[in-house]
């Protein structure tokens, strides 16, 4: 039989902290470079083995840098320099874990999105950049190497993102059950899986998850409201609550995707009217309020049997208590819970996506990016020996 593909996945998010590294392997399917065709979904969840799991914090002077990267002062000598060093960083992560991989895909650093043209600074182009340069991984392990995985879908007419629903499905749907994969980051997203149906796929950011959060414990000098205690202790202002509800963004019908920009304290009104612990307070229920509205809106009519929830927010007890109240009788459960690997979900997710580019295979859903049509996500880079 042949050997079962070794993937080893490379994710640095939005949040800019460092780089996630997972081993997995796939029971099972077919040899990396083996071609074929996706295998059938089949089987008890979850279907990756996660051999190995290592997060490298970025060191802080690269750190600044990537953030600089992203604003539009940024230089073109810095970023060309930057790709080679977040290369460097990204082989160092994966040579520890690279040995016996088959493939290595890297997602890299977003340093610009703009899926949608933009007239207000002379943009007309609809583009995005990752950057960690492929090449030094390439060198460094030996390995193959695909990424750049957002290009192709954007290409098509799709936003670029998201991508990992895609993987979602192949990890985590299964027959019978209607499933919500739920991440609550900064941002908050959810991925619908209707049992094993393609078609019936959606996914989309929700809104705010910890983003606000996290401000209004910046008001306090912290850097997040450790285990939901001011969320838990101010006053909630209700009538705010219902003044925001109305933001246009929530009850626009997926596709869809935002950002910071949008959901910071500065936009919402008479916020800062309240004592910091009230916002806390206020901004948690306000932000709890925004994904049940969604799952109303948008899921629950499909039928909905459970929702599992990854990110940092599954660690505030007090978002947790008020998910679970808002969306009762259906259940709110932890990936850990459910027997998952929450911290190891999207350098997993990307690993798969990077096998299925290597082996031909299209890898994207374009009802949830809005593209024409499916593609082949990832570039690949060969080392020669
Ligand atoms: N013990 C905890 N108590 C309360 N909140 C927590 C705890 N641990 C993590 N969090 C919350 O989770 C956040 C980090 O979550 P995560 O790492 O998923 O975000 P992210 O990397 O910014 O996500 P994304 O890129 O998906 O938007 C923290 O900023 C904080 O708000
Ligand atoms: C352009 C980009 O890097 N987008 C990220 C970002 O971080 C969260 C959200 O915004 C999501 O749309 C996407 O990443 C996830 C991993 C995705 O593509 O599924």
């Amino acid at each position: 039989m042949s050997r079962a593909p070794r993937l080893l996945g490379l994710m640095n998010g939005t949040s800019v902290d460092g780089i996630d590294a997972v081993l997995i392997e796939l029971p099972g399917w077919p040899a990396v470079g083996e071609g074929g065709r996706p295998p059938e979904i089949t089987g008890p969840t979850p279907r990756a083995k996660v051999l190995e799991h290592r997060y490298t914090p970025f060191a802080d002077d690269l750190r600044y840098a990537l953030l600089a990267a992203s604003r539009d002062e940024a230089r073109t000598s810095d970023i060309t320099q930057l790709n080679f060093w977040l290369g460097e960083a990204l082989a160092d992560a994966a040579a520890e874990l690279s040995g016996d991989a088959d493939l290595i895909a890297s997602h890299g650093q977003t340093v610009h999105h703009i899926p949608a043209s933009d007239d207000s600074r002379g943009w007309h182009t609809r583009s995005t950049l990752q950057i960690g340069e492929a090449s030094v991984i390439v060198e460094r392990t030996g390995k193959p190497v695909v990424s750049d995985f957002r290009a192709p879908d954007m290409v098509a007419g799709g936003q670029g993102a998201p991508l990992v629903p895609f993987a979602d499905r192949l990890m985590y749907a299964e027959a019978g059950v209607r499933r919500a994969v739920h991440n609550l980051g900064g941002i908050s997203n959810l991925t619908y899986l209707p049992g094993l149906d393609e078609a019936g796929v959606i996914a989309f950011d929700t809104g705010p998850a910890n983003a606000l959060i996290d401000e209004a414990a910046e008001l306090f000098g912290g850097r997040y409201d450790e285990g939901g205690r001011m969320g838990a202790s101010g006053y909630v202002a209700e009538s705010l609550i219902e003044t925001w509800r109305k933001d246009a963004y929530l009850a626009a019908p997926p596709p869809k995707s935002t950002g910071r920009e949008r959901w910071n304290l500065q936009r919402l009104d008479g916020v800062f009217e309240l004592n910091a612990q009230d916002i806390a307070a206020t901004v948690t229920a306000f932000s709890v309020q925004t994904v049940a509205d969604a799952y109303g809106r948008f899921i629950v009519p499909h039928g909905l049997d459970e929702i599992v929830v990854a990110g940092g927010g599954a660690y505030n007890p007090t978002f947790m208590a008020q998910l679970k109240a808002a969306l009762a009788p259906i259940p709110v459960l932890t990936f850990e819970e459910r027997g998952w690997n929450s911290a190891a979900r999207e350098a997993a997710a990307f690993a798969i996506l990077g096998y299925y580019a290597h082996q031909g295979w299209r890898n994207t859903l374009p009802r949830t990016t809005g593209a024409r049509h499916a593609v082949i996500a990832g570039k690949l880079s060969r080392p020669a020996g």
